[in-house]
């Protein structure tokens, strides 16, 4: 379970004062697959960010599974597994092979054992045969299933996904969309994409800084698009 109490977000504002980027908001999260919409700059990769400590509340707090992000975020980070926007911002290896064997580094301790699961891992996400291609070499699609599977290797509890297939093809975002789905753990994304939104069993709809909508998709996705036509 995820709790959000009373968690904002300032930063400071070019007038010298501070801007507030997300209200005091209080939420529990704790259904499988949950979506996040909302115009440009309404705060959704913020509150993705607070759930792994990558950002820190300015005044209230948020944990998972009890754990506060503030005072234990290694022990969060190693629930909460994090996929960027842009795969490049977070592979850091040459090749997906080593940027695999890297993330179970932790996990697996003999080298010829993390050598064999990180295969299987590609493997299972259809990219076995890029395995010791540059990253930079890859696909758009190829390097965002490539992140996904780096991230889920570690089996965190909880699957955090910022705009996983803003950067894809219709073919690629179908890839991506079936892989987060049939992933076992808690799925957080956000998107732009609306039809992506609904593919969830809860959604969020954030504007300026503050949850407006929390409901059914579909019923958020309309609240979304009359918010828009305003
Ligand atoms: N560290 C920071 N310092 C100052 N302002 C920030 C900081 N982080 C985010 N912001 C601002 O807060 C607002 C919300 O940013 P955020 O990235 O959460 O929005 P978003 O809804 O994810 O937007 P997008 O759809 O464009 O990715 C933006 O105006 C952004 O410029």
């Amino acid at each position: 379970m995820i709790r959000f109490t009373d968690a904002s977000v300032t930063a400071p504002g070019e007038d010298g004062g501070s801007r507030t980027i997300l209200h005091p908001t209080t939420l529990e999260l704790g259904e499988h697959r949950i979506s996040v919409i909302g115009a440009n700059g309404s705060g959704k990769s913020t509150l993705l960010k607070l759930i792994n400590g990558l950002t820190l509340p300015t005044s209230g707090g948020v944990s998972v599974n009890g754990l506060d992000t503030a005072r234990r975020g290694r022990e969060v980070r190693r629930k909460v597994g994090f996929v960027f926007t842009d795969p490049l911002s977070q592979l850091v290896m040459p090749t997906g092979r080593e940027d695999v064997e890297l993330s179970l580094r932790g996990r697996i301790r003999r080298a010829d054992e993390r050598r064999a699961a990180g295969m299987r891992v590609l493997e299972s996400y259809g990219i076995g045969h890029l395995a010791d291609r540059s990253i930079y070499d890859l696909s758009g699609g190829e390097r965002q299933l490539l992140a996904i599977a780096v991230v889920a290797a570690v089996e965190p509890a909880v699957l955090v996904a910022d705009e996983p297939t803003t950067l894809l093809d219709l073919r690629n975002e179908q890839t991506i969309r079936a892989v987060l789905r049939a992933l076992p753990q808690q799925v957080l994304f956000t998107t732009h994409n609306l039809s992506f939104a609904q593919d969830s069993d809860r959604t969020l709809v954030l504007d300026g800084g503050r949850v407006e909508f929390d409901g059914d998709p579909a019923e958020a996705v309309a609240f979304y698009q009359e918010l828009c036509l305003r």
